[in-house]
């Protein structure tokens, strides 16, 4: 049985639905439909991304984590509101992006974008944003090799995923292909740092948001508790690791591609009391795939009812990501 639960959480595996034919074929993608249709979150195993290439990039964003403060902050951006580096405590509110306003999330990141820009990219606004250069730190030694690896691996991943997608809303296998021929998708190495006490009431880790893309595929660090759904009930839950998986979860433009027959779940990452682990430093690592910058994301006509309008405008991927990301810096 290829699609199973762990505590409650869909696992999709990705490689024996690849292998799939026919009736068993479709019947997995109406098992993937249904879960992007009630929760928006799944675990996917079957990825195929080697375990070195994962294991490596954990280890080095934690030794860059480690650095001392000085250190990291030479891999700062240039300016606010510039998209790639590091990213030191109280600089983000990921709540803001949704227009509430809140304390700064306990977290610090690295951050970085495309490991190319395409030959023929002229535009001004994904020159100076997507394609802004990425700022490599000091160190550790081969983080930036570790990071690059693990992107690539992410990109494929994100492509294979988004072909199972096509055919959970009946479309033809490869109809995204022709938006992801240069992704501007972003990828981040995020640290809650640990904490001596409980934070004050309404700081989180990350505050309540959804992500903008079409998707987003996380790692959490083994064993790490924190990591909330609002489920359709309206309740939170928590979403654990899945050893040998990553949590995936859907975006904006996936939502908005389907008109919302698919969710792009609220989430956020709260601290768990201090007997749980609460005060413990956590890791993860977010990949937030994003179509080409010029992709036009129009709702799909078989997502519309007959007689019904789609909800949304279409939107550009790039200039849409934009403004979301400026929202959320303090
Ligand atoms: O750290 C996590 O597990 C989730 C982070 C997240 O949702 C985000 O940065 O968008
Ligand atoms: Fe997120």
């Amino acid at each position: 049985m290829p699609t199973t639960t762990s505590s409650d959480f869909a696992v999709f595996d990705l490689a024996a639905f690849e292998a799939a034919t026919g009736e068993a074929r479709k019947s997995l993608a109406r098992e993937l439909d249904r879960i992007c249709r009630e929760t928006g979150f799944l675990a996917i195993s079957g990825h195929g991304v080697p375990p070195d290439v994962i294991a490596n990039l954990s280890t080095k964003a934690r030794a860059f984590f480690d650095l001392p403060p000085e250190v990291k902050h030479r891999a700062a951006p240039p300016y606010a509101g510039y998209p790639y580096g590091y990213l030191g405590p109280g600089v983000e509110a990921l709540a803001k992006s949704r227009g509430v306003d809140s304390p700064p999330d306990l977290k610090e990141s690295f951050n970085a974008g495309p490991l190319s820009t395409p030959p023929g990219m002229t535009d001004a606004d994904a020159l100076s944003f997507c394609f802004a250069d990425n700022i490599w730190p000091e160190g550790p030694e081969g983080f930036r090799p570790a990071w690059e690896a693990y992107f690539t691996a992410m990109t494929d991943l994100a492509r294979r995923i988004m072909r199972a997608f096509a055919e959970a809303l009946n479309l033809e296998t490869h109809f995204f292909d022709a938006c992801l021929e240069n992704p501007i998708s972003a990828m981040r190495a995020l640290n809650y740092p640990e904490l001596d006490r409980a934070p004050p009431e309404g700081q989180l880790r990350a505050g309540a948001h959804t992500d903008y893309g079409s998707l987003t595929i996380l790692l959490p660090d083994a064993g790490s508790r924190g990591l909330e759904i609002m489920t359709p009930e309206g309740a939170w839950r928590e979403i654990p690791p899945v050893d040998g998986a990553f949590v995936i979860n859907i975006g904006d433009l996936m939502a908005r591609w389907t008109n919302d027959r698919w969710v792009s779940t609220l989430h956020r990452v709260v601290n768990v009391s201090p007997e749980q682990g609460g005060l413990n430093r956590r890791q993860s690592i977010a990949f937030f795939h994003q179509p080409d910058w010029h992709a036009e994301i129009a709702t799909l006509p078989s997502c519309v009812g007959a007689g019904e309008e789609g909800k949304y405008e279409p939107v550009l991927s790039g200039p849409y990501l934009m403004g979301k990301f400026r929202k959320t810096v303090m």
